[in-house]
């Protein structure tokens, strides 16, 4: 007869401790713990946003990454942390440039990597200053913030904010001048390995001009595109197909993103910029200063602008969401 166990026989529970164990309650925020956090977004581009103004967080990366996961903490492609300028080398850098930036937008991806700048991030990052009451913009006025990218301008539209994101810039310099890029970059959905034009926008760029017949929504970006030669520090890559429009002399290009750090996202500010800069250099010398860039989370306007500084910037502009308040426990 086997030796059934008994009812009452006693057996070790190796289970994990269930959540309400006593001393479960400690939670996995860490050093977040009882902190406030808000929720916002720029054309699907979603973040989780907080205030240190001291830089008291250490923001670890396996942090970073579960308060952006989508299952088990916040969610988000990104995470925004408002820290003072004064607080960290990187502000008190352009606090010499800029002495009113006050504030510094300290953007990670959602894989906690840290990334020198992000056009959406810097709309809902300065949407959330003003509705917290951290900072103020008279009417009419701009207000300037810092980002690892240096200062950047941001100034109130009707349906959003203006972002003036700097000059853009050629990453392979010659080759892209000429013929393109050296930069080849394949995707599951495109017929044949194909040259990109390789764009600084504060952060590196990957621009990939669709073929005929290539179906932008047919594109695989659950994974990562290939480029070669492989970025140093990655790139992101967006890939762009012309887009319908009314013949008004603007620009009109749509786009998807997979982008560094976080992998494919409905939107990405920066991405906008490059993939309109990229359209407007393959369009040659007639083309032209006013985009829009249709992207899956909606819309936005890239315009190229000659600045005093003798560069021409790039003027993004968009709406700024902020969706929800919460609290770690
Ligand atoms: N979503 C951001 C870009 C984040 C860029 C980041 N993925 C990187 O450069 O590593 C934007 O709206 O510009």
């Amino acid at each position: 007869m086997t030796s059934a166990q008994s009812p009452t026989a006693q057996h070790e529970d190796t289970s994990p401790a269930p959540d309400t164990a006593p001393g479960a309650d400690a939670g996995p925020w860490g050093e977040l713990r009882g902190r406030a956090f808000a929720k916002g977004h720029g054309t699907g581009n979603d973040f989780v946003l907080l205030t240190d103004p001291h830089a008291e967080l250490a923001l670890d990366a396996e942090l970073v990454t579960l308060v952006c996961d989508r299952h088990r903490g916040i969610g988000g492609d990104g995470l925004i942390r408002a820290v003072r300028s004064e607080a960290i080398p990187e502000g008190r850098a352009v606090l010499e440039a800029a002495p009113d930036a006050e504030w510094f937008m300290d953007y990670r991806n959602n894989d906690g990597s840290v990334a020198e700048m992000c056009g959406n991030g810097v709309r809902v990052f300065v949407h959330y200053l003003l509705q917290r009451g951290l900072a103020a913009v008279p009417e009419g006025d701009v207000l300037r913030i810092g980002t690892r990218a240096g200062v950047k301008t941001v100034a109130r539209t009707d349906s959003g904010y203006a972002v003036d994101m700097g000059p853009w810039t050629f990453l392979d310099g010659d080759a892209a001048r000429s013929r393109g890029s050296d930069a080849v970059v394949t995707a599951e959905g495109l017929k044949v390995p194909r040259p990109a034009l390789s764009i600084g926008m504060g952060n590196p760029h990957t621009v990939v001009a669709l073929a005929e017949g290539e179906k932008l929504d047919q594109l695989g970006l659950h994974t990562a595109p290939v480029v070669r030669p492989e970025p140093v520090d990655g790139t992101n890559v967006e890939f762009v197909v012309p887009a319908d429009g009314d013949d008004d002399g603007v620009g009109r290009v749509r786009m998807r993103v997979h982008e560094r750090g976080v992998g494919e996202t409905q939107s990405c500010g920066t991405g906008a910029c490059a993939a309109a800069a990229a359209t407007r250099f393959w369009g040659g010398a007639t083309a032209p200063d006013q985009w829009l860039v249709q992207v899956p989370g909606g819309i936005v306007s890239v315009t190229f602008v000659p600045a005093p500084d003798g560069a021409e910037h790039v003027v993004l502009a968009g709406p700024a969401v902020l969706v929800a308040d919460g609290t770690f426990v």
